[in-house]
């Protein structure tokens, strides 16, 4: 809460619905419905359509609206605190890459970058590759009847995060999967609840009523889940490293791949004191949720909107058959860079439904945006890729489903911070290069062997920002195999 005279002089002179002082909206966010969320954040951006100002129950917040104030604010390396709407996710992440801030933060991303960043990019399209597979033959199971997308897809995308980055092999049949899956659901829907909920902000509070007992349940079960894997991964690395030492043949050690898991187990080993037990969980605890739930939305939105595009899925498996013909052998790094269209498939569905809905950062020192007009510290500035992506200036037609947008030229003429997705600057989103590969193998692979049809029609469902971007009711498809020779080979 922030109460200093300045900051509140500061609130009055921006543009923004004035109600009660200090109140703000809070009332109205608490008891608005969460269906209506969407709907209400439209009408204030496009109400307010360079800088939104208000008061939320004293937390003092701005919406930026224009890509070049946003690119002041994430551009700069003194803008990387995050906002106050991370502190419901602190007792799960705690502070793990996502949420730190300062000092740790860089310290962390430093660390973190050889080892998620370039490693998981080396050698992992074999696995993509796998459970890629698996996703078809699961989709292939529901003999062409119509399916709840998110479902098979959450499962495939956990499985990839984890054998990927944690060197554990989870089976997707296994029940654990599924519970974590839900939990993770669980978990954000009350974070966000408790966000809008003015009086669920003490924790003692938020502790007896049923959103918080369900929250602490739910915590555990996530956390014995991380902790089992991270438990594994230490025996079997301990194994490998013994055998390491008894082994003469160097060259067959060096090419043994290394999971993310394994690099933070060693950086355990070498700094004691900077990583402990705990440390490895956070950041097992913020890749394992940034990595699965993120890019499970990204694929879910691109499998509706290929269904209900026809031509656009037509255009996108033409360009499969132009790379592997009727072979159905597994993609490779090569056959990803020739993917042009699936690209824009994929980057033009990360606009209209960006899987991260909101970003937020809290002032350390006041900031003066292109206008020259000051936003003072202490201030919590919000980004809302969501509706930044539908700024009609730099999207003509927003809510017109047309990859066609991200065309070369088209990109090149536009600012480079209308359109972030993965965010943009010195705090971007560290998994980005492998999101995009994780998307396009397992988009291409339904594309080459299904034929997606639709079940959930536009405008069937409401969006939510839940952490990450959800719908009710969920999305629900059809798919058919495109080949009988494919679909055979493919269940062998
Ligand atoms: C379609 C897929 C993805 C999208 C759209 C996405 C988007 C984002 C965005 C917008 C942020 C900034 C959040 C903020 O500032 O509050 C972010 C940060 C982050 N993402 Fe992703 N992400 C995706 C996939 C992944 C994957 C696969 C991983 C890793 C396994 C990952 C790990 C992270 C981490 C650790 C951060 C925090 C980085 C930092 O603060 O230094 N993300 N992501």
């Amino acid at each position: 809460i922030d109460v200093r005279f300045k900051t509140i002089w500061a609130m009055c002179k921006l543009p923004g619905p004035w109600r009660i002082p200090l109140v703000g909206l809070g009332i109205f966010i608490a008891t608005i419905k969460d269906e209506e969320i969407i709907d209400q954040i439209k009408i204030f951006c496009k109400k307010y359509p360079r800088i939104l100002a208000a008061y939320v129950m004293g937390v003092p917040m701005v919406v930026l609206q224009q890509p070049e104030d946003i690119e002041v604010l994430l551009g700069s390396i003194n803008y990387i605190k995050k906002g106050y709407e991370y502190y419901p996710i602190l007792p799960w992440l705690r502070e793990g890459l996502l949420v730190s801030s300062g000092d740790k933060w860089h310290q962390r991303r430093k660390l973190l970058t050889p080892a998620f960043h370039f490693r998981i990019l080396e050698d992992n399209m074999q696995s993509l590759n796998k459970h890629a597979r698996q996703l078809i033959k699961n989709m292939l199971k529901q003999e062409g009847k119509a399916f709840v997308a998110d479902q098979l897809v959450t499962l495939c995308t956990l499985d990839v995060i984890c054998e990927t980055a944690m060197g554990f092999s989870l089976n997707t049949q296994d029940n654990q999967g599924n519970y974590y899956v839900k939990t993770v659901k669980k978990i954000s829907t009350i974070v966000v609840t408790r966000l809008r909920t003015f009086w669920l902000r003490r924790d003692w509070v938020f502790g007896i009523t049923r959103d918080g007992k369900q929250f602490k349940e739910g915590l555990s079960l996530l956390h014995n889940f991380t902790e089992k894997i991270i438990k594994e991964r230490k025996a079997s690395y301990k194994l490998e490293d013994n055998k390491d030492e008894q082994t003469e043949d160097l060259e067959l050690t060096s090419k043994k791949r290394k999971a993310f898991l394994d690099s933070l187990l060693e950086l355990d080993k070498k700094y004691p004191n900077l990583f402990t037990d705990l440390d490895i969980r956070e950041e097992v605890d913020t890749f394992m949720f940034e990595g699965h739930d993120t890019t499970s939305a990204a694929i879910v939105f691109a499998l509706f909107l290929l269904a209900n595009h026809p031509d656009v899925q037509e255009k996108a498996y033409q360009e499969q058959f132009s790379i592997f013909g009727i072979s159905d052998r597994a993609a490779t790094r090569n056959d990803l860079q020739e993917m042009h269209y699936l690209e824009m498939v994929i980057k033009e569905t990360l606009r209209l439904y960006p899987s991260v809905p909101y970003i937020s950062r809290t002032l350390t020192q006041d900031m003066k945006l292109s206008n020259n007009m000051v936003i003072p510290e202490g201030i919590n500035t919000i980004i809302i890729p969501f509706m930044l992506h539908r700024n009609p200036t730099n999207f003509p037609d927003p809510e017109k489903f047309d990859p066609e947008r991200f065309t070369q030229e088209e990109c090149r003429n536009r600012h480079p911070y209308a359109y972030i997705p993965f965010s943009a600057g010195p705090r971007n989103c560290i998994g980005q290069k492998f999101a995009m590969m994780e998307l396009k193998v397992v988009l291409s692979t339904v594309i080459r062997f299904l034929k997606i049809e639709p079940v959930t029609r536009d405008g069937e469902f409401k969006t939510f920002p839940f952490l990450i971007i959800r719908t009710d009711p969920p999305i629900k498809i059809k798919t058919t195999p495109r080949i009988e020779h494919i679909k055979s080979s493919v269940i062998l």
